[in-house]
C-alpha cells in the first residue's frame, strides 16, 4: 500500500443544497429573515442569499489512486475553488504517495500562503485533504475514524440547528440551536422580538432542554451583552458567533461580559491552528465549532483540537455532516455534535449534505451508531444523479 501513489486530481462544481447548504430554494428556514453583518442594509436584510451567501456552490473534489481506487469530498467553493484544485494544488498530490497527507496538506499551506490562509482558500485546501483520508480509507478498508485512532465512544449525540427546536425536542436531540432574526439596525424593537422569540421557545420545551442562539457574526459587543444579560432569564445555554471573526479582542470582552454560566461559541468561520490559537489563548470563548471541511481538513483539526483540549476547550465541530461525525467520534473533547437541519420547516431529518451524498447517516433518537459509521472512508458515495461540472480540465 505503501508504495500507491496518485494518479488523478479531479475538481468539480456542485449546484442545490449539500455541503453549500445555503444554496437553497425560496421559503427554507435557513433563508428567512436572518440576522447578517448585511442586515445593516436594509435591502439585503431578508435573504442572505440576497448578498451571495450562496455564489459558490459545492466544491467536489476526486482523487484517483494508481490502483484505481478513488476518494472524493464535498465542501463549499464551487468555481474558484475548483479553480485553485486543478490549476495550482494538483501539482503537490499527483505522483506523491497517498499516504503523504501531511506532507501534501503542508506544501497546499505554505505554497498558497501570498494568497491563502482562510476562507475560500483554506476551504480548498480543506476538500483536498478530506478527499485524501477518504481514499486512505478506501484503500485500507477502514473508516476514517479508526485511522484516527479509534473511537472513544460507541454513540454520538447531537443538537439540532433549525427555526424548531421545540420539534427537536421530539425528534430526540438534547439541544436547539436557533438562527437570531434580527440585528442591531432593527434596533430595540428587533431585541424585544429576539428575546420573545427565545422566551417563546423556552415555553415549549420546558426549562431543562438546551437552547443556544446562532448570531452568524452579525452584531456588536454592546449588543451582543444586552442580547446574552436579556437571554439568561430564559435559559440560553450559549451565545454564538456573536461578532465578526476577526473581533478576537470583542469575543474576549464578551466573555467577560455574559452572566455566569452562559457560554461564548465561535469559530465556524476561523481556520487553521494558529486562528484557533488567537480564540484560546485570548479567551475568546468556552467551545470551538470549526467546520472541517473549512478550517483546513481533518489533518488540521486534529492539531487544532489537541490545542483547544490543552486550553479545556470543547471542539463541537459546526455541521459538515460524516466529515465531522468520524472526527468527533475520536475525541474525548468532543462530546457532542451538530445536526443542521436542511428540511425547510426544519420539521424533519433528512441527511445534512442531501441531495448530494449517498449513504450519509442521520441520527435517530437525536443519536447515531458508531456502527453505521463502520466503512471505508467516510462510507458515502457521490450521488450520480447529481450533474457534475469540471469547469477546468487539464
Ligand atoms: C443558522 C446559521 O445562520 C447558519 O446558517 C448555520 C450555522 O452557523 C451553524 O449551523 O452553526
Ligand atoms: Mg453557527
Amino acid at each position: 500500500m505503501g508504495h500507491l501513489t496518485i494518479k488523478h486530481v479531479r475538481a468539480f462544481v456542485l449546484r442545490g443544497g449539500g455541503a453549500d447548504y445555503h444554496d437553497q430554494a425560496d421559503g427554507h428556514w435557513i433563508d428567512d429573515h436572518i440576522a447578517t453583518p448585511m442586515s445593516k442594509y436594509p435591502e439585503y436584510r431578508q435573504s442572505r442569499r440576497s448578498f451571495g451567501i450562496n455564489v459558490l456552490g459545492t466544491l467536489v473534489v476526486e482523487i484517483e489512486a494508481s490502483d484505481g481506487t478513488v476518494g472524493f469530498a464535498v465542501t463549499t467553493g464551487g468555481e474558484p475553488a475548483a479553480y485553485i484544485v486543478e490549476k495550482h494544488l494538483a501539482r503537490f498530490l499527483e505522483g506523491a504517495r497517498v499516504t503523504d497527507i501531511e506532507k501534501i496538506w503542508d506544501q497546499m499551506y505554505q505554497s498558497t500562503l501570498y494568497y491563502g490562509r482562510k476562507g475560500l482558500v483554506i476551504n480548498t485546501i480543506s476538500g483536498v485533504d478530506l478527499a485524501l483520508w477518504d481514499l486512505l480509507g478506501k484503500i485500507r478498508q477502514e473508516p476514517v475514524h479508526q485511522l484516527l485512532g479509534g473511537a472513544v465512544r460507541d454513540e454520538l449525540q447531537f443538537y439540532a440547528t433549525g427555526t424548531r427546536p421545540d420539534l427537536a425536542q421530539k425528534m430526540g436531540f438534547i439541544g436547539g440551536k436557533m438562527p437570531l432574526h434580527h440585528g442591531p439596525s432593527e434596533g430595540e424593537e428587533g431585541l424585544r422580538k429576539n428575546l420573545e422569540e427565545l422566551a417563546t421557545m423556552r415555553e415549549r420545551v420546558g426549562p431543562d432542554f438546551w437552547l443556544m442562539l446562532d448570531c452568524w457574526m452579525s452584531l456588536d459587543l454592546n449588543y451582543a451583552t444586552k442580547l446574552a444579560i436579556g437571554a439568561h432569564e430564559h435559559g440560553l445555554k450559549w451565545i454564538e458567533e456573536a461578532l465578526s471573526p476577526d473581533d478576537y479582542w470583542g469575543y474576549a470582552a464578551l466573555r467577560n461580559n455574559v452572566p455566569r454560566g452562559m457560554l461564548v461559541t465561535t469559530g465556524e468561520h476561523e481556520a487553521t491552528r494558529w486562528g484557533f490559537r488567537m480564540l484560546l489563548e485570548m479567551g475568546c470563548c468556552d467551545i470551538i465549532q470549526p467546520d472541517v471541511g473549512w478550517c483546513g481538513g481533518l489533518t488540521e483539526l486534529v492539531k487544532i483540537s489537541a490545542l483547544a483540549d490543552a486550553h479545556n476547550a470543547m471542539v463541537i465541530p459546526h455541521g459538515s455532516s460524516v466529515y465531522s461525525y468520524h472526527f468527533v467520534a475520536t475525541r474525548q473533547n468532543s462530546p457532542f455534535a451538530e445536526f443542521l437541519m436542511m428540511a425547510p420547516k426544519a420539521d424533519e431529518v433528512v441527511p445534512m449534505f442531501h441531495p448530494q451524498l449517498l449513504g450519509e447517516p442521520v441520527p435517530v433518537n437525536g443519536r447515531m451508531r458508531l456502527s453505521v459509521l463502520d466503512k471505508p472512508g467516510f462510507g458515502v458515495d457521490l450521488n450520480p444523479d447529481c450533474q457534475l461540472h469540471r469547469p477546468y480540465n487539464r
